[in-house]
């Protein structure tokens, strides 16, 4: 997969979506910014992309990472995709305002796509006014860089860019621009898109199979194989987020991607007190989107996936190459689909496992530990942790959660299970339960502070959450849950 090449200073980008997938996108450019200001650059990742991380804070940078101008020579575009949003079909959402800069390819040869979110209206804007806040800007860097810590599959924040521009939602806000990168934004909806407008089709799935699974390029059977890849990384991604008590509020077929990376942080956040039912988005009154419902809901997704597949699969799966064979695609498809749960309930099995310092799943264990937490309602994050105290000999942070009479049955039976290096287990176990995790008050703490202009509780939240395992006992704070008394004046800088 090559391209011609455009280069800055500061970016090299091709741009092989641009170039393939006619029909996929449209040309667009970002939306003049009054005052382009780079808030905060992502060095770690800078680097690892081979970017100059000194050279993003420049007034150059800031033209480019805010959408006013063009790097020199890229194909800028906004990409077309439909979805169902909360289970109904929308023929035509896209980038309305965001824009594909181009791809970044790294000394490895790993493709990355530079997106920008906030850079103003395009072609598929609605009635959107195409821009962004800072808060829910930088709340998508601050959860995103979390997810990369804990080693979930995600999006990556490389910097955001304050536009000088005062922005409407419930009050005025000053706008921002996201510039993220993730190894691609092929979505399920933009395979619904392809699927509808029919030729885009088969040059989309065959772009996403040499982009992502280059093993199966040329194959005979390769979209139903394609289609087994996602099902498998989607399954291994929703068991990640269920381990860490994520939920991520807006699971549209336009936010499932093909790539198996979570991308759009809006009223997306880590439970606190243990209730399969949590729901942050103020939106899905129905609870749709809970953090118990997040396996079959991606089930669906990958259903609707499917559906877009059925021509493709049909004319391989054929003998006769003029008669494509629907039903037999079907039940191709389906069947693959059908190992979805199975294949996600055995990945949350080992992370459970893992989580409670077994070296293999123990259903029956798991499942009564869950039982217990259904009923006090104990932090999901700090159990974890209380639990590998537990083994060192400390027997508070687990009093301080849950009723002793309550959880000893259970203790007993996990003794009886574990290996016999105690102090061994309890170090395995921390290395795989977070102690820091983006609290929502301490987010809405640092994010209403940054949206004033001073950012130095967001940096300082952002270098805990990225180090989620190494406990501090400095850091104290920063493993609690919100105080009972924190509501009151509460944002969540969810919105847009
Ligand atoms: N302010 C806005 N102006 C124009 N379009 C918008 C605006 N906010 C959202 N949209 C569009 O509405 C659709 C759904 O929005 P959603 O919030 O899921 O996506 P997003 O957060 O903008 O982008 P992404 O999914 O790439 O993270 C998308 O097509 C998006 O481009």
């Amino acid at each position: 997969m090559t391209s011609s090449a455009a280069t800055s200073t500061l970016f090299t980008l091709e741009n092989t979506f641009a170039r393939d997938l006619e029909g996929m996108f449209v040309p667009f450019v970002g939306e003049h910014a009054p005052d382009p200001r780079v808030l905060v650059v992502n060095t770690d990742l800078a680097e690892e992309l081979g970017l100059d991380p000194e050279a993003l804070h420049t007034a150059e940078a800031a033209q480019i990472l805010s959408g006013s101008t063009p790097p020199p020579g890229a194909t800028t575009i906004a990409m077309a995709y439909s979805g169902h949003q909360f289970g109904g079909y929308q023929p035509l959402l896209g980038d309305g305002r965001a824009l594909l800069l181009g791809e970044l390819v790294d000394a490895e040869g790993a493709r990355r796509d530079l997106h920008l979110k906030g850079s103003g209206r395009t072609r598929f804007a609605r009635g959107g006014d195409g821009r962004a806040a800072i808060g829910p800007m930088l709340r998508e860097y601050l959860i995103s860089e979390a997810m990369h810590a804990l080693g979930i599959p995600t999006t990556r924040a490389l910097a955001v860019t304050a536009t000088g521009q005062t922005i409407m939602r419930d009050a005025p806000e000053p706008g921002a621009v996201l510039a993220r990168v993730a190894s691609s934004h092929i979505r399920v909806g933009s395979f619904e898109f392809a699927l509808r407008q029919g030729d885009p089709l088969q040059p989309l799935a065959d772009y996403a199979i040499a982009r992502h699974h280059p093993d199966l390029v040329g194959a005979d059977d390769r979209y139903l194989r394609f289609f087994e890849a996602v099902v498998d990384k989607q399954a291994a991604l929703v068991a990640q987020w269920m381990a860490v008590g994520f939920i991520h509020g807006v699971l549209n077929t336009d936010n499932t991607t093909i790539s198996g990376e979570t991308i759009d942080y809006g009223p997306c956040a880590f439970m606190d007190a243990y209730d399969p039912a949590t729901v942050f988005s103020s939106i899905d009154v129905q609870g749709r989107y809970a953090y118990t419902n997040q396996p079959p809901v991606i089930g669906w997704n990958l259903a609707r996936f499917a559906e877009s597949l059925i021509p493709l699969v049909a004319a391989q799966i054929s003998a006769d190459p003029d008669e494509p064979d629907t039903d037999a695609a079907i039940a191709a498809l389906t069947g693959v689909l059908g190992t979805f749960l199975d294949r996600h309930d055995a990945h949350l099995a080992r992370h459970f496992a893992a989580k409670i310092g077994l070296a293999e799943p123990d259903s029956a264990l798991i499942d009564d530990l869950q039982t217990v937490m259904r009923e006090h309602r104990p932090d999901f994050t700090g159990t974890f942790r209380a639990l590998a105290e537990e083994l060192r000999g400390n027997s508070r942070p687990l009093d301080d959660l849950i009723p002793r009479d309550a959880i000893a049955p259970w203790l007993d039976r996990w003794h009886a299970a574990l290996p016999e290096a105690e102090e061994a287990t309890a170090a395995a176990m921390d290395r795989v339960n977070p102690i820091y995790i983006p609290r929502n008050h301490l987010v809405d703490i640092a994010l209403r502070a940054a949206t004033e202009g001073d950012l130095e509780k967001f940096e300082m939240l952002l270098g805990v959450i990225t180090r989620p395992f190494d406990a501090d006992p400095a850091l104290g704070a920063y493993a609690q849950p919100a105080p009972d008394d924190f509501g009151e004046g509460f944002q969540t800088f969810c919105g847009t």
